[in-house]
C-alpha cells in the first residue's frame, strides 16, 4: 500500500565547515557531498565530530564557519523534511504502538482513521502488526526501535539521520534492524546519513562511507565507494577486504588521536566495484 506519493531523497552538501567548542577542540570538515537517495555512514574515532556534523545537517545546529546546504539552499532554520533517531527511542509510555507511530500524522493534520491506517501500513512494514496494541514497556528493545523506526517512516522524510540507532541492541537484533533499514531505504527513496562504530554494520548497509579524522576533528580522509551488490555477503572476500581497511584506520585513529598527524592516505576516494 503507498497511499502517499513517494518522497525524494534530498542532497546534502558539507562545505568548508569550521567550529570551535573550546581552545583545544574544534571541527574541521572539509567537503562531504551526500547524494539524493544515497545511504552514507560516517565512521570516525569517538569524539571526532560525527554527532557534531549530524546536527549541523538536521539545522539544529549552525557552524561557526562554512555551510551546510539541503538541495543547494543554504540551511538556516532545521532542515525540511527530515528525521533524526538515536539510541534511545522516545516512544511515548502511556501510547500503544499504533498510537505512536499515528500520532505526529494526527499532529500534521491527518484525520484520525487516515492516520491509523498509515500507522498500521509502517507497523506492518517492520513486521509489528501482531503489537500494535502493546505499550512500549511491554515491547523488546528492538521491537521499540522498530515502533520509532515506523513512526519516523511514516513521516516519509527527505532525510534520514541516524545516530548509532541500533547499538543499544542484541547482534541478533541489530541485523534484523539493518534488514528493516535496508527494506525502508530501498521503498522511501530517501537519503539517508548515518553513524555506527560498527564496521560490520557500515559494510551490510552502505554504498559510501565517509571516513572522518581526529586531526583536525572532522575532516573527511576518505570516501569509499561500496561497490558491493545487495544482499551482502559478509563472507564475501572483498566485504573482508574493505573491512580490514576500515579497521586499520580505526586503529590507527585511535592511536593517533592524540598527538599525531592526520595519517597519509594516497588517495582521496576510493572505489571498491566488481569489474
Ligand atoms: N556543545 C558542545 N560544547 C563543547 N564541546 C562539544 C560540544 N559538542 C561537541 N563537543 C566536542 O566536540 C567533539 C566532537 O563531538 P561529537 O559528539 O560530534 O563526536 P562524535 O564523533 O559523535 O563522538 P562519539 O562517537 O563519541 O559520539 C568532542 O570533543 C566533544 O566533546
Amino acid at each position: 500500500m503507498h497511499t502517499h506519493s513517494q518522497p525524494i531523497g534530498a542532497r546534502l552538501e558539507f562545505s568548508n565547515i569550521r567550529q570551535t567548542f573550546s581552545d583545544t577542540v574544534s571541527i574541521e570538515a572539509n567537503k562531504l557531498v551526500i547524494e539524493p537517495g544515497s545511504l552514507t555512514v560516517l565512521l570516525g574515532r569517538s569524539g571526532c565530530g560525527k554527532t557534531t556534523l549530524l546536527n549541523f545537517a538536521a539545522g539544529l545546529v549552525f557552524p561557526d564557519q562554512g555551510q551546510v546546504r539541503y538541495d543547494n539552499q543554504i540551511l538556516q532554520s532545521p532542515a525540511p523534511s527530515t528525521a533524526l533517531i538515536f539510541q534511545t527511542h522516545n516512544l511515548f509510555p502511556w501510547m500503544t504502538a499504533i498510537e505512536n507511530v499515528a500520532f505526529p500524522l494526527r499532529n500534521q493534520g491527518m484525520k484520525k482513521t487516515a492516520a491509523f491506517t498509515h500507522a498500521r501500513h509502517y507497523l506492518e512494514q517492520v513486521g509489528l502488526t501482531a503489537f500494535a496494541q502493546h505499550k512500549p514497556a511491554q515491547l523488546s528493545g528492538g521491537m521499540r526501535q522498530r515502533v520509532a523506526l515506523a513512526r519516523t517512516i511514516a513521516m516519509q522524510p527527505r532525510l534520514l539521520l541516524l545516530d548509532e540507532p541500533f547499538s543499544a541492541l542484541d547482534m541478533q537484533t541489530r541485523r534484523m534492524m539493518q534488514r528493516y533499514l535496508l527494506r525502508i531505504w530501498q521503498d522511501s527513496a530517501a537519503t539517508i546519513l548515518m553513524i555506527t562504530h560498527d564496521l560490520h554494520e557500515a559494510l551490510m548497509l552502505a554504498d559510501r562511507i565517509a571516513l572522518m579524522a581526529s586531526s583536525p576533528n572532522g575532516h573527511i580522509a576518505q570516501i569509499l565507494d561500496i561497490g558491493l551488490e545487495r544482499p551482502r555477503n559478509p563472507e564475501d572476500p572483498l566485504f573482508r577486504t574493505i573491512q580490514q581497511q576500515l579497521d586499520r584506520f580505526l586503529e590507527h585513529e585511535t592511536l593517533q588521536a592524540e598527538h599525531a598527524p592526520a595519517p597519509e592516505l594516497t588517495d582521496s576516494q576510493s572505489k571498491y566495484t566488481r569489474k
